[in-house]
């Protein structure tokens, strides 16, 4: 079943706005701009499922908006459909070139204009799915390497950008390997997923997240959190899994299952890459199992 969506109509002809909303607006969220500038603006603040754009409009063509979304990482993927009375085969071919999914002329019936929109809508929603099963990890169902690879990479950008402060937790189960020697690598499983929930349990903002990193090992992302804050939601996800109390006798530090964690926070973000702040928090968790496991330690990456 097709989801309502976002749509943004850029189209400096009134009355052309006016049939698109009206064709749209009982199944999708419709947005209005009037020009080129307009659109690339609203996108800034805005995210849409597609674009229906025209070419030829005052100020910045249609031809060059799509190009300059296609430079931009989070706008590169967006469908666009162009709608222009410029209906030559060397106009079309142009806009495929350049990146267009379809292309619809004016003078347009709004019965083909809702099934081009709806054709598009599926494809999109079909490769989101593809994307966020491709994130996901297969056993506890949460975000795998990949998404935190990709996430980070992305938090790293914003945060050098806008000067915020970007933490990293590293968290290892501990003594893991005597547990599923103990209970067996089904009980391993089990015990990864419920530690998966927990720890995704505590995220309560939109922009954290915890990730699975690999084997016993999980991640979390914390934007816009410095040391403080980073440290005190680490004792937060340590209390939720020693909340969980589940028993594990071969441990070597408690009876039950306990989690290490290396945080890493970049105060200013200009001189290192993402792979520092993985590394500093790796180096923390390597410090909090060397001084007894179920232990937190915090680092700074300073920058001049
Ligand atoms: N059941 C289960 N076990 C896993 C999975 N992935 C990794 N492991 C196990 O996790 C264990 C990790 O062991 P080690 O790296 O030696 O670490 P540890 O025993 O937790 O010891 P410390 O980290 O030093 O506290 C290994 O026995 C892996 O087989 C998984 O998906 N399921």
């Amino acid at each position: 079943m097709l989801k309502r969506a976002k749509i943004l109509i850029v189209d400096d002809d009134p009355l052309n706005r006016l049939v698109l909303e009206k064709t749209l607006a009982s199944e999708h969220d419709t947005f209005l701009v009037e020009n080129g500038e307009k659109a690339l603006t609203f996108l800034k603040s805005t995210a849409v499922d597609l674009i229906i754009l025209d070419i030829v409009m005052p100020g910045i063509s249609g031809y060059e908006v799509l190009i300059q979304l296609k430079e931009n990482p989070s706008t590169q993927a967006l469908p666009v459909i162009f709608i222009s009375a410029n209906t030559s085969h060397d106009d079309e071919a142009k806009g495929f070139e350049l990146g267009a999914m379809d292309y619809i002329a004016k003078p347009f019936s709004p019965t083909i204009v809702k099934a081009r929109v709806r054709n598009q809508l599926l494809i999109k929603q079909k490769n989101d799915l593809l994307e966020m099963l491709a994130s996901i990890d297969g056993l506890t169902e949460i975000p795998n390497r990949r998404y935190l690879d990709e996430n980070l990479s992305r938090e790293w950008r914003r945060s050098r950008r806008a000067g915020t402060p970007l933490s990293v937790l590293l968290m290892d189960i501990d003594h893991f390997k005597r547990y599923n020697d103990c209970y067996g690598h089904r009980a391993g499983d089990d015990c990864l997923k419920r530690i998966a929930h927990a720890l995704v349990g505590e995220c309560e903002r939109a922009s954290d997240f915890v990730a699975r990193y690999g084997g016993e090992e999980f991640a979390a992302v914390l934007p816009d959190m410095g040391k403080n804050e980073a440290l005190q939601f680490a004792n937060k996800l340590r209390d939720a899994v020693n909340g969980l109390n589940i028993p594990h006798k071969a441990s070597l530090n408690a009876d039950h299952i306990t989690i290490s964690i290396g945080v890493a926070t970049t105060e200013c973000g200009q001189v290192y890459g993402e792979h520092t702040l993985l590394e500093e928090a790796d180096l923390g968790l390597y410090q909090a199992k060397d001084a007894g496991r179920d232990i937190i330690v915090a680092r700074v990456i300073r920058t001049q």
